[in-house]
């Protein structure tokens, strides 16, 4: 099997012992194996491009969510099969599919897991996988300092967190559905997985496996009501009807305060933007039953 190997070095703080790892157990398994570092923002979409028409028989994006995204981009549409090994800070795709994060086991995955076909959100001609936050989450992210990062991980979205808190009050946004139906809130979360930041599950009934997207738009505006609902995230309780509008979509218009957008935890923009569900651009690589 030739396979493209896109890693990045700096995936989870130091990723370059296990970049070797996988390697070696590529190559153990009979693999030939082509390996791209990344060295900066959008090297990896870059890769992903470039390897698109060089005869690859299977794609490895290794690294974090965001750097399965940059591959995802610069790869679809495609039929050559994309696999994940999970190096990140968070790693929410490998959570959603079960990708196991031990190394050895991933390259397993890597080359023996089953194919399948699976839904891509579209944020105008962006894509993404797992979800596109907008407003609070995404001035989260890009608040984030990457140094700090990648010192104390995780940590350093709750320091983030808390400045975005403290600096600013969320304006309405308006979100407008295919049928035409509005809905005003302060925040959003648009879920192409049921999965966000970990194991937290704002849109529980999104699939990668269907071909819509499920919203999650938070009603509350000030920041107190809005800080109750995180919480109720955070410590896995259900969120009611009074706290936030729920529903899917194919087409989703987003609009409102000029609010700004990350897809699949990188920062991306600001609103106004139309997200789009799109299916069988992409085929992953699943654990196999
Ligand atoms: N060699 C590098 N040095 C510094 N930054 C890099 C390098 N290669 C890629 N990057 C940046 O890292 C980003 C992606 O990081 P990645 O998602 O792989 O890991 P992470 O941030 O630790 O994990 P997660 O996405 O799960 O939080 C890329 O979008 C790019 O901006």
């Amino acid at each position: 099997m030739k396979i493209k190997l896109i890693a990045n070095p700096v995936a989870g703080g130091d990723a370059r012992n296990k970049i070797d790892c996988a390697v070696a157990c590529l190559q153990s398994a009979g693999a030939t194996v082509d390996l791209v570092l990344t060295e900066k923002r959008n090297d990896a979409m870059q890769a992903a491009i470039a390897a698109k028409s060089a005869g690859f028989d299977r794609i490895i994006a290794a690294g974090g969510d965001g750097t399965l995204n940059e591959v995802i981009n610069g790869l679809a549409p495609s039929a050559i099969p994309l696999a994940f090994i999970p190096f990140g800070t968070t790693n929410v795709f490998a959570l959603e599919v079960g990708i196991p994060f031990d190394v050895e086991q991933a390259c397993a995955v890597a080359l023996r897991g089953h194919p399948r076909p699976v839904c891509l959100g579209l944020a105008g001609d962006t894509r993404f996988l797992l979800m596109a936050g907008i407003g609070f989450d995404a001035e989260v992210v890009a608040g984030v300092s990457l140094p700090l990062k990648r010192r104390v991980g995780k940590l350093a979205y709750l320091v983030s967190s808390l400045k975005v808190l403290l600096r600013s009050v969320p304006g309405i946004i308006e979100a407008v559905d295919e049928q035409g139906r509005r809905y005003q809130g302060s925040s959003a979360v648009i879920g192409n997985g049921r999965y966000y930041g970990g194991r937290f599950s704002i849109t529980p009934e999104a699939s990668l496996q269907d071909d819509t997207l499920e919203v999650c738009l938070f009603r509350r505006r000030g920041r107190l009501g809005f800080l109750y609902s995180m919480l109720k995230v955070a410590f896995g309780r259900p969120l009611t009807e009074r706290e936030v509008w729920r529903f899917k979509g194919r087409e989703l218009t987003f609009a409102g305060s000029k609010a700004a957008v990350q897809l699949d935890g990188d920062y991306h923009g600001r609103l106004p933007m139309t997200f789009r569900a799109v299916f069988g651009e992409l085929t992953l690589i699943y654990p196999t039953d």
